[in-house]
């Protein structure tokens, strides 16, 4: 939230001005003391920076038309081929009827290819444009998007066609559901806010949510029967609050990685007779990369050793400072055992809802994500839903992730039926024909066979994500194929084995200074890497870096499955050149090691000239004879080198593989204990 007269300044405009624009957007603004937020922000800059720009010479608006012919041919080549295999009558293109292109004038028509779904960024470096000409120009049609929202077809049409170019579909994508409907400001109506409670393991989560829901919700039914699933709504003064019934930032972050943002606050817990753990850490740097609004609750405060003060104290060190003290995070000390407190935070929650203004379009087709899936007995599948936008109906025709079917029922979370579900409610929904996943998508349609065909295509699509979602990025590839006049941001997750060393990496680190890149540390600790850093990576698109820790186990294996580049280093001169290097795009495509096994040390032996023997077992994978060791305790690495030696029994041999056991000897290295972990790996080349 910024106000007015801060972004006039900012911006070198009037405040009047921006009033004026925000006007032209529909957002009404009383004065320039009114504060905007995000969106407005960015719609208001995008439109100044739009008018300052100079008109593009007739030159380079040609230059730039020839390249985009090329492409077209090259499209239209593609696609003749694409009809030809795959005859799909159904599918049958929307085409619309070609409109006669005004500008710019120059030779024949313009074909522009375009797919559904398209995004203003998409559409910008297709036709070579900056970002805010379309912005611009969609903000002419009326509509308000941020540069990676998915615009419905006819939409992209319009803005195409803006440009003078005539749009055509790909074969391929040329169903006409709408993608993401970009909403007219009008439809807009404010919707409770989707609330997340998240804290260290025992400060009180799950009592919390019971209590809330307890209190709320089962003292007024008639039956005073709750059912979980999922979530809950609450309604204060008529006003509702939805809170999702999974504590935890885990299952927060595992949504975020699949694509899937769905709340709006989150209240973090700390007990008052505890205080900043590892986990209130994680979670406030899961909340901060998923960029939502954080509130904090102090838990306890019912227990005599409660110390607020110390916890808002400790908090500071995280930017969450109280209001009293300055700062912009609400503070409310509660507890989740007598009730104290409860009331007042879900008045503050309802407060922050008030000046975030979380709105959504009641009136169109229903959107939603499921939380949960389950086949039941006597139900068959049943998905949770959180609708996002619009309003789902028993009769409505719906696609959930890879499922299809007509709404037969919608339940509450009291167990009651509903006609109809609008933004923010969790409801369960039966006459889907299979389970859906987590995280899916609901989306209701006109007809059954619409539901079926895009029931279909996310199938398709998930398979794609799949294949993107390993295709994160990687260090050595950090500038490679991409346009180096847009800011590219440098997202890092740091581990390392003593606080000493993760301060001189943070120091090092904000002395590099590259034009265009931003170096962003979502979360910094000491320790090895864990699952949770593994999934904040994937659901921000981050390296992990680690200085003298490893991976765990499992970390290790989800890295390898998210397609994570995890960087480990022993020398902070090596870790802070390698980051220079890939801001400056000079990172060579390098080697890069994969992992062939663990083995782990069962027992330690001295044999005469050779030394130290480990008697080991071989984990996961296996260990060959030529590859790198790393020796690792409590995930913290003692030691790299080679081996000298791998036996079976008195046999040299070449490799041992997973479930059996061998003598390894490490090359100019006897320090080795029972527990220990060989990491055995190799150096391979890796191409961008
Ligand atoms: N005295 C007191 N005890 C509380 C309060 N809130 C929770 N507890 C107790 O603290 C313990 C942990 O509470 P939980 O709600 O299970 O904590 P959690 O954060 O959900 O824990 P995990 O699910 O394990 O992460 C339980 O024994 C609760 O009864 C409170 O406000 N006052």
């Amino acid at each position: 939230m910024k106000r007015i007269y801060e972004l006039s300044r900012e911006l070198g405009v009037s405040s009047k001005k921006i009033i004026e624009i925000l006007s032209g957007l529909g957002v009404t603004v009383k004065s320039s003391l009114s504060s905007v937020g995000e969106e407005e922000e960015f719609m208001v800059r995008s439109t100044i920076e739009a008018e300052n720009k100079v008109e593009v010479s007739k030159e380079t608006k040609k230059e730039e038309i020839e390249k985009v012919e090329v492409e077209n041919k090259d499209l239209q080549k593609e696609n003749a081929t694409k009809v030809a295999i795959k005859e799909a009558p159904e599918l049958a293109t929307k085409e619309k009827e070609t409109e006669v292109i005004e500008e710019p004038k120059v030779e024949e028509k313009k074909i522009l290819y375009i797919s559904d779904g398209m995004t203003p960024r998409e559409i910008a470096q297709k036709i070579n444009v900056k970002e805010s000409e379309v912005i611009k120009k969609l903000i002419k049609l009326k509509t308000l998007a941020t540069i990676n929202q998915a615009l419905n077809i006819s939409l992209i049409e319009s803005v195409v066609k803006e440009f003078g170019y005539e749009p055509k579909l790909k074969e391929e994508e040329s169903l006409t559901f709408e993608e993401t409907e970009v909403e007219n400001v009008a439809d807009l109506q404010p919707r409770p806010p989707i609330v997340t409670v998240m804290g260290h393991v025992d400060h009180g989560k799950t009592t919390l949510l019971d209590k809330i829901q307890k209190t709320k919700i089962a003292s007024k039914e008639f039956r005073g029967i709750t059912q979980k699933i999922g979530a809950y709504q609450v309604e204060i003064n008529g006003k509702k609050i939805t809170f999702i019934d999974t504590p935890g930032h885990e299952a927060f972050t595992a949504m975020r990685a699949r694509g899937a943002n769905v709340t709006d606050i989150v209240i973090l817990v700390v007990a008052a007779d505890d205080g900043v753990k590892p986990q209130t850490i994680e979670a406030i740097q899961h909340a901060k990369a998923a960029g939502v609004q954080i509130m904090v609750a102090i838990n306890k405060i019912d227990k005599p050793g409660a110390q607020p003060e110390k916890i808002m104290q400790q908090l500071t060190e995280y930017g969450l400072i109280p209001e009293e003290w300055g700062g912009k995070t609400i503070f409310v000390k509660v507890s989740a055992k007598t009730g104290e407190g409860i009331d007042e935070l879900l008045e503050m929650i309802l407060l922050l809802a008030e000046i975030m203004e979380y709105k959504a379009n009641p009136k169109t087709l229903a959107r939603g994500l499921v939380l949960e899936a389950k086949l039941e007995k006597n139900r068959g599948p049943v998905a949770t839903v959180l609708i996002q936008k619009g309003t789902l109906r028993v009769g409505d025709f719906v696609c959930v992730g890879a499922a299809s079917g007509k709404v037969r029922a919608l339940i509450n979370d009291r167990g009651k039926r509903l006609k109809e579900a609008g933004p923010s409610t969790p409801v369960e929904i039966l006459g889907i024909n299979m389970v859906p996943e987590a995280g899916d998508s609901l989306i209701a349609v006109k007809s059954d066979k619409e539901a079926k065909l895009m029931a279909e295509k996310m199938l398709n699509r998930k398979k794609e994500l799949q294949i993107q979602r390993m295709k994160k990025p990687t260090l050595s590839c950090f500038v490679q194929g991409t346009d180096l006049s847009e800011v590219k941001e440098l997202k890092l997750i740091l581990k390392a084995d003593s606080q000493g060393s993760l301060e001189a990496i943070l120091t090092s680190l904000a002395k590099i200074k590259e034009e265009n890149v931003t170096i962003s540390i979502l979360s910094s600790g000491t320790g090895g890497i864990s699952e949770s850093d593994v999934m904040l990576a994937s659901a921000s698109q981050a390296i992990i870096i680690g200085f003298n820790v490893r991976p765990s186990n499992t970390a290790l294996k989800l890295a390898s499955e998210e397609g994570i580049d995890i960087r480990t280093y022993r020398v902070i001169y090596d870790l802070i050149e390698d980051i220079s290097k890939a801001i400056k795009g000079l990172l060579p495509p390098k080697y890069e090691e994969t992992i062939l096994g663990r083995a782990e040390v069962r027992q330690t032996f001295k044999v005469p000239k050779i030394g130290l023997v480990a008697g080991c077992y071989v984990v996961d994978g296996k260990v060959t004879r030529d590859a790198k060791v790393r020796v690792l305790r409590d995930n913290v690495i003692i030691h790299e080198g080679e081996l000298s030696s791998l036996k079976r029994f008195k046999d040299d041999v070449k490799e041992v593989n997973q479930g059996y056991e061998c003598g390894i000897s490490i090359k100019d290295f006897h320090d080795i204990k029972e527990n220990d972990i060989f990491e055995i790996y190799k150096l391979v080349e890796v191409a961008c």
